[in-house]
């Protein structure tokens, strides 16, 4: 086997963390079974997500994201916060989500996530409902919200987010056929004026510290509900999100990002 040696970060937000690999002077070959090997927190590196970052036409860099179960899928907040601090400078982003926007602040950095989809079918669900209260529930859970923010989001508002059995459900509900694209599952709760407790199942990484996508889509269905209005503080197990969002316009998310050691790795080992 030959060796095909490559530097990376590993990098986190809020505690949801990355391998980063620089793949911009020369192709990694990056696979399903490679992803999820080099993920994998026994016998690889460990990460929740593995990032690519690449070159583009259309922007500074690429960027590509791959889900511990190996999957690529198309947005990652916290890892688009990691990027600003891996190319060293403020950057536009090509993902499979568009063209995003992030700059470096102190401490972590702020990403323009484009506009949210509300449409049943951008979710994507399998059938036409309404996105704001969908006429369905999962046990003693009812009526929860879906935003896309470049990746699909169901969000449940609960009363007591302590009451809630979020692994089993989490997983129950990500695989649901009414979810053909699988789903990131929110758990959120609305703990005071603009102020937002959440914890999220992800789609093909289960549960993490944060969830960047889950923060943004959570508050614009807070928004739309009127539960909040203006910034959002959005507490995750792993920390603080601000979530700026009104009808019409783009989501602002601004927050932390980490960067905690370079290594280099045999890629053909895994
Ligand atoms: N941790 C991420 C989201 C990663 C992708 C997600 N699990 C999906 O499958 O869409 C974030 O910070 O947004």
């Amino acid at each position: 086997m030959r060796a095909l040696m490559g530097r990376f970060s590993k990098m986190h937000g809020l505690g949801n963390d990355f391998v980063v690999i620089d793949a911009r002077d020369g192709a990694v070959d990056m696979t399903q079974a490679r992803a999820q090997a080099i993920a994998d927190r026994h016998a690889g590196i460990g990460c929740d997500q593995l990032i690519l970052i690449g070159r583009s036409d259309r922007a500074d860099v690429s960027m590509r994201i791959f889900n511990s179960d190996g999957g690529e899928v198309e947005a990652c907040g916290n890892a688009t916060r990691c990027v600003p601090l891996f190319v060293g400078r403020d950057v536009l982003i090509e993902t499979k989500a568009g063209l995003l926007d992030a700059k470096g602040v102190d401490g972590g950095a702020s990403v323009d996530m484009g506009a949210p989809r509300l449409e049943w079918d951008a979710i994507p669900l399998a059938y036409a409902m309404d996105t704001l209260a969908m006429p369905v529930s999962w046990e003693d859970l009812p009526a929860p919200a879906a935003v896309n923010v470049g990746n699909p989001h169901v969000i449940f508002f609960c009363d007591d987010l302590g009451a809630v059995d979020i692994e089993r459900l989490g997983p129950m509900i990500e695989t649901d056929p009414l979810f053909p694209a699988r789903v990131n599952v929110n758990f959120a709760q609305v703990v005071g004026d603009n102020h937002i407790r959440l914890i999220v199942w992800e789609r093909g990484a289960g549960l993490t510290r944060a969830c960047g996508t889950g923060a943004c889509a959570t508050a614009v269905a807070a928004v739309r509900r009127k539960l909040v209005s203006g910034p959002t503080r959005v507490t995750l197990p792993g920390g603080d999100l601000v979530i700026d969002w009104t009808p019409g316009g783009h989501i602002l998310m601004t927050g932390p990002a980490t960067h905690v050691f370079d290594g280099e790795a045999d890629w053909a080992r895994f």
